[in-house]
């Protein structure tokens, strides 16, 4: 016993000397601090907790926006905040970068091979019929009525009361559960009553999806990459609560299925994507929960992470919040229209358009994504990668880039998206807020009418103060950008001359 003490003690005070002694192999400033054995892992213990700033930073330091990054036990990878580099990896060498076993394996418990989690033919089919479906009218229309019903019934009461009684209201739990019920209704027709409802199992169901996301999301985070895999085995921790709430969310999703597929006639005139994906191929129940898993958690937390920061945003900036209410107004008085917006109304809001993508701009619903590199390659700026590694584009990073967006690139800034009052596109390489090239997001103008339709009839109505609106709130990293303990907001109801009068509630 003496003997194995005193080797115990050995040990510590050895690991105590290498620790104590250790130098980075990389001592400049330019890039991650790299140390022999351990690589990049005390920078990233230290700073995991902020990662998006402090790898923000060490990629502005870097002379072309990229850098590379090691783990112990794990490949090593690459972090690019370079347009070029971009390009490369999501469009001209698209084959070689695809999701990759990696970030398959880590995401499989929960999503399968949903279109969000495969490659190859797997995503190739989903794809082909997601997309023919995306660019349907019908789908779209489904999309405004299922907006307008949820925004009228739901969330501009809840709004409205709590002016009245003048009570403080998480902002970004309100979308969240907005966005929740709408991707189900997209998904699945299914209307899990999230916002205002009493959907309890509907609310059962969300939570535990949440949970699923966050959970399996955090193995990524994970400082050796098999540490979870030894929870999962030993079924103790997060691991354990994430086999929970996917049995929760699974449990939940394939009664749908099936009692869908039992009435597999009555599908023929509904607009949901899983009626779509049963009407259009032979697929088993497993297959189907697998698709609607995907698109689902694609939908979910994105368009509510955008609102949340663009009501943080405005909250300071009363000029901008004007601008978007004159061209409400305008809108309005040209269509002479009431009640809910029309998609031809929300299509002439150029500048409510650049106000939301200015914010994600600077605060991107997806802030980093990752590839698998499949051969070794050389990217544009002269970066080696090799077989293996990941490879990272960091969107958050980008939108701080002086290189991309110039010396104002700090500022909110709705007018570097407009021309002649026009909105003006930028290439999706330098704003890849939606990714880009073939896996380029199927929902982007979902997503927009969804935002554009809430935030037109919110401001027309209400002018919403954050209460900590000159503090930029922290932030939690799941698969999306969210505040951490949401967003609390006080509303004031809009003096009535100026409210439409046939748009109040
Ligand atoms: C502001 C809102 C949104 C943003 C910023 C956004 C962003 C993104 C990003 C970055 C990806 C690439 C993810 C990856 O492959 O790793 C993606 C993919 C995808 N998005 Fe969105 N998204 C938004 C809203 C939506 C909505 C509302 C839907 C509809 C359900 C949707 C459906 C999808 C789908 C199906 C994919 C997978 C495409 C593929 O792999 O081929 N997105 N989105």
């Amino acid at each position: 016993m003496e003997l194995f003490s005193f080797l115990f003690l050995a040990l510590l005070f050895t690991l105590y000397l290498y620790f104590a002694t250790l130098k980075p192999r990389k001592t400049n400033t330019k890039g991650f601090k790299d140390y022999p054995l351990i690589g990049t892992l005390p920078e990233f213990l230290k700073n995991r907790h902020r990662f998006l700033d402090w790898t923000t930073q060490v990629l502005r330091d870097c002379p072309t926006n990229t850098a590379v990054f090691s783990r112990p036990y794990s490949s090593h990878g690459v972090i690019t905040a370079n347009p070029d580099n971009v390009e490369h990896m999501l469009k001209t060498r698209f084959q070689n970068y695809p999701k990759g076993e990696r970030f398959i394996n880590h995401l499989q418990d929960f999503l399968g091979n949903g279109i969000f989690n495969s490659d190859s033919e797997l995503w190739k089919v989903q794809r082909k019929i997601a997309s023919h479906e995306f660019s349907t009218k019908s789908l779209r229309n489904f999309i405004v009525n299922t907006v307008t019903t949820e925004l009228q019934t739901r969330l501009l009461p809840i709004l409205s009361k709590a002016s009245q009684t003048n009570r403080l209201l998480d902002l970004q739990n309100l979308f969240e559960r907005f966005a929740f019920d709408n991707v189900c209704k997209l998904a699945f027709n299914v209307d899990p009553a999230c916002l205002g409802g009493d959907g309890t199992a509907g609310a059962e169901f969300m939570s535990a999806f949440e949970d699923a996301a966050v959970l399996s999301s955090g193995r990524f985070m994970s400082a050796l990459p098999f540490m979870w895999k030894i929870k999962q085995l030993l079924n103790i921790g997060t691991e354990r609560r994430l086999r929970k709430s996917i049995t929760t969310v699974h449990v939940f999703a394939d009664s749908i299925i099936r009692s869908r597929l039992e009435s597999r006639e009555h599908t023929g005139d509904d607009e949901d994507l899983l009626s779509r994906f049963i009407r259009t191929q032979e697929s088993s129940p497993e297959f189907l929960r697998d698709v609607v898993i995907s698109f689902i958690l694609a939908g979910r937390d994105t368009t509510s992470s955008a609102l949340t920061w663009f009501f943080w945003i405005l909250s300071s900036r009363a000029h901008v919040r004007r601008k978007i209410q004159e061209e409400i107004a305008r809108v309005r008085s040209a269509t002479r229209g009431v009640g809910a917006f029309g998609y031809e109304e929300l299509r002439e809001m150029h500048y409510l358009h650049a106000a939301l993508t200015e914010t994600m701009r600077l605060y991107p619903p997806v802030p980093v994504d990752s590839k698998n590199c499949v051969d070794d390659d050389v990217l544009p700026d002269g970066t080696r990668i090799g077989k293996g590694w990941f490879v990272s584009y960091h969107t958050y990073a980008m939108g701080r880039m002086e290189s991309v967006w110039g010396k104002d690139c700090a500022e909110y800034n709705p007018e570097r998206w407009l021309e002649n009052g026009a909105f003006r596109t930028e290439s999706p390489f330098r704003f890849p807020v939606f990714h880009a090239g073939p896996r380029m997001c199927l929902g982007k103008e979902m997503a927009y009418i969804q935002m554009k339709s809430i935030a037109a009839s919110v401001m027309e109505r209400f002018e919403i103060e954050a209460v900590d609106k000159d503090t930029c709130p922290e932030h939690v990293l799941s698969l999306t950008l969210r505040i951490k303990g949401g967003l609390a907001v006080r509303l004031r109801t809009r003096d009535t001359q100026s409210v439409h009068p046939n748009t109040r509630v």
